[in-house]
């Protein structure tokens, strides 16, 4: 195309955008006119959540593109963008990227065009369409990863909370984020591939394509910490979706003030799968078997429920699997059930509903319930479990080894309930009733949760499927896990996919051609990431003036765009941040935080500190090497770790 088409062309796809945000304006006139006090009070707020949603949902955001594709198929095109746009007659301006037609935006190639001629990549300035990148599938031309428009994408400064990529998603990255409702993915993804992206992206997708199955369980989101939800949160937003669930993992469960904390061992006998029996056992053996019959007085009879019937209904509902109280309930229909039996054969009619209900919940059969069936307070049977010596003796035994055992022991009679115990206690409400599941559950940073964080999810996605993500590479928690296979099996779904990307996005090949040096000496079976960038810098600072060159490197890491990081061992980052300020684009990190972030300059403060501060130190340290976007600079005083020594020179 010469300059001039070229332009007519751009200016003709700018007026396409002014129509295209004209008629989504007048969408959401539509909606916001449609009557929502209709019917009773429960359909009206219905109705005016629903529609709530709707206006979210078809908000303009004037600085992100309303379509950044077209697709010309053989006698039709599409635009293509973050949700359907049609005009006042109902015809499409923009389709949905999650709608089956935009799948060929993502997929189709010179090989498999899928009806597709030419595909168009837009350029945007904030809102603004700049450019465009034509690819003529039908003659051979294809950009795939040499697209300009995905490398600007890729390489543009970081400022603020994680964008979306909905318009660069790569092909192996789609297949993931359209796979069916049903099937439980695990993304075993080296740093910056985009797991975190695709796992959003995946949600967004199934709230589209399975809205109304989603629509009554909904979309969780589970996060390791609260630095990173908050920079997760607008993501599932700036796609339309505002109706999803984001929490950490320790919300999850978070019912209890945490008042202790546990010495390294028992938080990890704690986090232990075995826990699970521990408790399972410790539950159940409130459930006796009834050793007397029951005498119930009613109005001027006296049934009488004999041993052997009571037996067999307490025998009946403890084979049946239920959750403990709805064990107990079982019961107690059986008595009442048996009661009406004899009423009804001396009287010849059945009693009411009420009848049952009132003598269900009298005072005599609560008694009886309660000696041998009885309800259970979460928190408190796990008191007991670390109090009462016998009851704890007996639900360890052939579990635990002894020293285990007393590992639980507390010295008072009050203990200080810690974050481990969270877990305990909601694996004990999950035995006694089922909590209400999610449809789907997006689990990021999976490669840290122990088995019993793990139950904890299991427990609210029963009939849901997962998208787990992680890297074992960049597991550094006490109970890290070692095989995805271990991690699936804790969560309910031991036949889920583990599918590896390798592409890296964010860091350049230089820095992680340094992280993966580290790989090796990290005990995991895990490919290492390639990466797509060229660019970035990387330079290594010895230095006799720790803080001085940090703060040199902070200061001329100022004169590029975008934000920078001075990441440092835990105890060294207060010190750091009193020494250096924070401010819009400086942020002083401990490297336990630097986690699923990323930052356009990182500088590492002192690395053999961080190795040195954790079991898992060089893993701690890999995922700081690979938090940066553009350039890592990493200054020491100290020698560098030993895997990272070799050739090392000032490399940029
Ligand atoms: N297809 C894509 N197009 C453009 N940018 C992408 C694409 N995929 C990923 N990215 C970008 O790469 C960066 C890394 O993505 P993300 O954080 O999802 O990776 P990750 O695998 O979760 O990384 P880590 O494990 O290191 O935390 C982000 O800035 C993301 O926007």
């Amino acid at each position: 195309m010469t300059e001039t088409t070229i332009d007519a062309a751009l200016r003709v796809e700018q007026d396409h955008l002014v129509a295209s945000r004209i008629a989504l304006g007048h969408m959401r006139e539509r909606t916001a006119a449609i009557t929502d006090n209709a019917g009773d009070e429960l359909t009206a707020w219905a109705l005016g959540r629903a529609k709530a949603l709707r206006l979210a949902d078809l908000a303009d955001r004037p600085d992100t593109p309303l379509f950044f594709g077209r697709l010309h198929l053989t006698d039709e095109d599409f635009h293509i963008g973050r949700r359907h746009v049609v005009d006042q007659s109902g015809n499409p301006m923009v389709l949905d990227w999650r709608a089956p037609i935009s799948r060929s935006f993502y997929q189709a190639s010179v090989r498999q065009p899928m009806g597709v001629t030419r595909r168009r990549r837009f350029g945007f300035d904030g809102g603004a369409l700049t450019s465009f990148e034509d690819e003529k599938l039908d003659a051979g031309d294809e950009l795939g990863e040499s697209s300009e428009i995905l490398a600007r994408e890729i390489e543009r400064p970081r400022v603020g909370p994680m964008r979306d990529i909905v318009a660069t998603i790569q092909p192996e990255q789609d297949d993931l984020v359209r796979s069916p409702l049903d099937t439980t993915i695990c993304v075993q993804g080296a740093p910056g591939t985009g797991k975190t992206a695709v796992g959003l992206h995946r949600a967004a997708y199934l709230l589209y394509a399975y809205r109304e199955q989603l629509r009554r369980n909904g979309v969780l989101i589970v996060g390791p910490n609260e630095s990173f939800m908050s920079y997760i949160q607008n993501v599932l937003p700036t796609l339309g979706e505002v109706d999803v669930t984001q929490l950490t993992v320790h919300d999850l469960v978070d019912t209890i003030p945490i008042r202790g904390v546990d010495a390294p061992e028992t938080a990890a006998l704690k986090h232990d799968e075995r826990m699970a029996r521990v408790l399972h056992r410790a539950v159940w053996s409130h459930v006796t078997m009834p050793a007397e019959s029951l005498m119930i007085p009613d109005g001027g009879w006296r049934w009488r429920l004999g041993e052997e019937y009571l037996h067999r209904a307490v025998a009946e509902a403890q084979a049946e699997n239920l959750p403990y109280l709805t064990g107990r309930e079982r019961v107690r229909a059986q008595i009442v059930a048996g009661v009406r039996r004899q009423a009804e054969i001396r009287s010849g009619e059945s009693p009411s509903e009420a009848w049952g209900r009132k003598l269900g919940r009298s005072k005599l059969v609560t008694t009886f319930l309660d000696r041998y069936w009885p309800a259970l307070n979460p928190k408190k049977l796990v008191t007991r479990l670390f109090t009462d010596d016998v009851f704890r003796a007996e639900a360890c035994e052939g579990v635990l080894t002894d020293e285990e055992r007393d590992l639980l022991a507390s010295r008072t009679r009050q203990p200080r309930l810690t974050e481990a115990d969270t877990f305990l206690i909601d694996e004990v409400e999950g035995l006694l009733e089922r909590p209400t599941g999610f449809g789907h559950v997006v689990i990021d940073e999976a490669q840290d949760l122990s088995a019993m964080q793990c139950r904890a999810i299991a427990r609210r996605s029963q009939h849901g499927s997962l998208t787990v993500l992680g890297d074992l590479a960049q597991g550094t928690s006490p109970w890290t896990a070692t095989a995805w296979q271990h991690s699936l099996s804790h969560l309910g779904k031991p036949d889920g996919e583990v599918v590896a990307l390798t592409t890296g996005f964010r860091v350049p090949a230089d820095v992680i051609a340094l992280a993966n040096r580290l790989l090796p000496q990290l005990n995991v079976d895990v490919p290492a990431a390639r990466s797509l960038r060229t660019d970035g810098l990387l330079e290594l600072l010895p230095t006799t003036d720790l803080l001085g060159t940090i703060a040199e490197t902070v200061a001329s890491a100022r004169r590029f765009e975008g934000s920078i990081a001075v990441i440092a061992a835990d105890s060294e980052a207060d010190m750091l941040r009193e020494h250096l300020g924070e401010d819009d684009r400086l942020s002083i990190v401990a490297a336990g935080q630097a986690k699923g972030l990323e930052f356009d300059h990182v500088i590492v403060a002192e690395p053999s500190d961080i190795v040195a501060a954790e079991t898992f130190g060089l893993r701690r340290l890999y995922v700081v090497l690979t938090r940066a976007v553009s350039r890592l600079s990493v200054v020491h005083a100290k020698p560098l770790p030993e895997p990272l020594t070799d050739n090392a020179s000032t490399v940029s």
